[in-house]
Order: C-alpha cells, then structure tokens, then sequence
C-alpha cells in the first residue's frame, strides 16, 4: 500500500498493492494501522454505496459540525473523477480542488479529510462508489456547492452531466458562508 500527498494539506490518495492472478484479483481495501500510519485518522462509523451510470455528477457535499465526516472513497466497478474542494476558512488552499481519477483496475482511493466538500463524475455505466465516513448521516447539517460554478474552475470529465435537482441550487463560492 503506497501513499500520495498533494499541494492541499491533509488529502492522501492510497494506492493499494493489487495481487492478479489467473482468477481475478485481490487487495486490501482497508488497513487501519497502514493508514493511520500514514496519517489517515478517523473514527469510521458508517459505510455508503451509490450506483452511477456514466455523465452522473453527484456532489459537492459536506456536513457541517458536529457531524462533520471525513471519508475514505473508491470505486468497485467502473471509474470516477472524485473531486474535493477545501472549504477550510484558514487554509491557504480555500476554494482549490484536486481532482483524482478512481478506477477498478488500480483500486486506488482517496481520503477527504473533514473541511471538505466532495463530489464525483461517474466516467462509465454501473460505476459502483462505495465510501466510509467517520460520522453518520446528518440530513439536518448538510451543506454543499454548486458543482458548475465557473469560480471552482473544475472539469467534470464530462458535458452532458445528470445532476440532482437538489445539486443544481447549491451556493455558489461567492454567496458561501463555511462552517469549517
Ligand atoms: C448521504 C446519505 C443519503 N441517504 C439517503 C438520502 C436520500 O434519500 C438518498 C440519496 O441521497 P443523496 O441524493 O444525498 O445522495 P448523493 O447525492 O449520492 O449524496 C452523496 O454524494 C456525495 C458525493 C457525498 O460525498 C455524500 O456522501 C453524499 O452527500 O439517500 C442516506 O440514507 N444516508 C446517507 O448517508
């Protein structure tokens, strides 16, 4: 299990050792001492699985304190552009994204540390988004941005996006108040 770090603080994206073999393939998908070690913290409480076919873009979400969730995503079939904006009001990456390509060959993940909003594209049919949280579900404290706003500059990887009606009212970045 190999790590990457980025220009943002906190965000780490894990590349897991995958065995192939005549059969198929293997690999861990969670190691809590590999990943605390590598500086992946969080009390996981609640698992999430959400089928996408391709062009859908679901996010960008958050949950606002004291049910604030980092979370630990990949996907188990198809592949994703999982994208995460720091909405962290000190951090001097405030409003930049990083945007990584999750695929079903690599097993790659990304860890979403609390203070950030998250979404993805699913880039083909029955993409399977499976993500742990480090807090439940909190529909009370949920809070999110527009995913098109031109001041995010973020390319979803695809033009003809399906968006949730719920998704296509979220605040923009200039009307955007965080509570991180
Ligand atoms: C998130 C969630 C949703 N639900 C119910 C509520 C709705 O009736 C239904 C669909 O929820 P929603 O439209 O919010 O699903 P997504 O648009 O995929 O939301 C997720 O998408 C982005 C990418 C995220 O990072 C968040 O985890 C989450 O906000 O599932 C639950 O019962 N539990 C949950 O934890």
């Amino acid at each position: 299990m190999e790590f990457k770090y980025f220009n943002i603080a906190d965000v780490v994206e894990v590349l897991p050792r995958v065995f192939g073999d005549a059969r198929g393939a293997f690999f861990e998908s969670f190691s809590a001492e590999k990943m605390t070690a590598a500086g992946i913290t969080g009390d996981w409480v609640q698992d999430n699985q959400s089928r996408s076919d391709r062009g859908v873009v679901r996010g960008l979400h958050f949950q606002a304190p004291p049910f604030a969730q980092a979370k630990m995503v990949r996907v188990a079939a198809g592949r994703a552009l999982d994208v995460i904006v720091d909405i962290r009001k000190d951090s001097p990456t405030y409003g930049q994204h990083i945007a990584v390509e999750l695929d079903a060959e690599r097993y790659n993940m990304l860890y979403v540390p609390v203070g950030f909003a998250h979404g993805f594209t699913a880039l083909e049919d029955n993409t399977l988004f499976l993500y742990k949280c480090t807090n439940y579900y909190a529909p009370q404290a949920e809070g999110g941005l527009r995913w098109n706003d031109p001041a995010l500059g973020i390319d979803w990887g695809v033009t003809d996006a399906t968006v949730s009606a719920k998704d296509q009212v979220l605040p923009l970045l200039k009307d955007f108040v965080s509570p991180f």
